[in-house]
């Protein structure tokens, strides 16, 4: 086998655009496996419904050990649940699958963060110009706070939201923004656990601060307070993230004027559901996620060697011609009277979300999502022509360069 190269920089620098062209090089037409060296170690990277399959059963895959410490010190947090395997992680992972797919909770997350998203939206109008992404990034943090019963309010819940947008924006990038992702995870990391501690001393005044400061391991122990912590923050923080999502469908709405008209008129909830999905499937977010062969595996007759990182490629999934008519072309009717198989639409993983490590927040995501571009849909705004609406691809996580600045029309004249 012919030695690999080091591939941590370019993929740095090149952003969502690096494996595509990778794949390109290595002449592969979207079926195989890349191979890569990253952090040093071989890699490889799949996509495709039987990758997800192969990638998310345990005897293959194990993600203890796996996610470099750049990203646990920024994204997840140590100790996360996205980093344990076996019962360790089921007992865990309980907790996220009964708080956030049960169809009441999600409801009620969805009419909290749209009744926040309307008082907010009623503000807009007094000030000429507000930066969506901004904007948007308070309203869900206000809302998941109040929904979790987490005390964060007014400016403690817009320094919260600064706070997750940092998380995120920083995981990926040497440098400044590194860092402000690093200070923003250990400020929260602090507040959050003298909050577990409150509700476990005082009782707590929410389901979701209860259930998250009630939580046991394996081992019968409360988690410890900064743990607790964390995985609140596993909550507060990708809900927060949603900001990107909503902000794209914005650029989406914007591009296909006819869209807001669909939307605005939509009779029943399919047209948003389905503009959700194309939105969660069109635009670049989590690149890909990964963990480490558990002993020597073949895939395709390939061999990857054990302890190997395996990658699962969910940006390309997403936009692989064998899996979608024209990928490259933003159409929520793909998802009209079809909805997404498992394994095919893969923006927050694939396989089993109770058995396996899917995002739990889906429903969520597509709720909230829908019902916020909705809500966009219906707003009278004007999109201010002098700003930068490019979505570079070199830049993880990436989003409209401005924020997406619009202006709102004063109602009643
Ligand atoms: C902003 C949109 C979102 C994206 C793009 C996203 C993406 C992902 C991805 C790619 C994973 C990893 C899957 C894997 O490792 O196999 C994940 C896991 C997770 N997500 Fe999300 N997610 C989003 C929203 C949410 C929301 C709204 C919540 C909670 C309210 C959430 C909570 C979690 C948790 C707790 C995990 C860890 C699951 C585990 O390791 O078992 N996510 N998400």
């Amino acid at each position: 086998m012919r030695p690999v190269i080091d591939s941590t920089v370019p993929l740095l620098l090149r952003g969502y655009a690096w494996l595509p062209a990778k794949r390109r090089r290595a002449g592969d037409d979207g079926g195989g496996l890349v191979r890569a060296r990253l952090l040093g170690r071989p890699a490889v990277f799949l996509h495709g419904p039987a990758a997800v399959r192969f990638f998310y059963d345990e005897h293959h895959v194990r993600r203890g050990g796996a996610l470099p410490e750049p990203v646990l010190d920024t994204l997840f947090g140590q100790g996360a649940v996205h980093t344990l395997d076996g019962d360790a992680h089921r007992i865990r992972k309980a907790l996220f699958t009964e708080l956030l797919m049960d169809p009441e909770a999600v409801a009620t997350l969805t009419d909290t963060v749209v009744r926040h998203w309307r008082e907010a939206a009623a503000r807009w109008s007094e000030r000429s110009r507000v930066t969506l992404f901004d904007e948007v990034a308070v309203v869900l943090a206000t809302a998941v706070c109040a929904w979790a019963g987490l005390p964060h309010t007014g400016r403690a819940a817009a320094r919260l939201a600064r706070d997750c947008v940092a998380m995120v924006d920083g995981f990926a990038t040497p440098g400044p923004r590194h860092w402000r992702a690093r200070r923003a995870r250990a400020r929260q990391e602090r507040v959050l656990a003298r909050t577990v501690e409150r509700a476990r001393a005082q009782g707590a005044r929410g389901k979701v601060l209860e259930r998250v400061a009630g939580q046991r391991d394996a081992d019968g122990e409360l988690l410890d307070a900064r743990t607790a912590a964390v995985e609140l923050l596993n909550i507060v923080r990708p809900t927060v993230a949603l900001a990107w999502f909503v902000t794209f469908g914005a650029h989406a709405l914007h591009r296909h004027p006819e869209l807001r008209d669909e939307l605005r008129a939509a009779q029943e909830p399919s047209f948003e559901t389905a503009f959700a999905h194309e939105v969660r499937r069109f635009y670049p977010f989590a690149p890909f996620v990964g963990g480490r062969a558990v002993t020597d595996l073949t895939w395709g007759g390939e061999p990857i060697a054990k302890d190997s990182m395996v990658l699962l490629d969910l940006y390309g999934q997403n936009h692989d011609p064998a899996l979608w008519e024209q990928p490259y072309r933003f159409d929520p009717r793909r998802f009209l009277g079809r909805p997404p198989g498992r394994d095919e639409l893969v923006p927050q993983g694939g396989g089993d979300a109770r058995g396996g490590h899917r995002c739990p927040g889906e429903d969520v995501a597509v709720q909230v999502v829908g019902a916020l571009c909705t809500e966009l849909a219906r707003m009278e705004f004007d999109v201010p022509q002098e700003q930068d609406l490019r979505i570079p691809l070199h830049r993880i996580p990436t989003r409209p360069r401005s924020g997406f600045v619009i202006a709102t029309v004063p109602t009643g004249g």
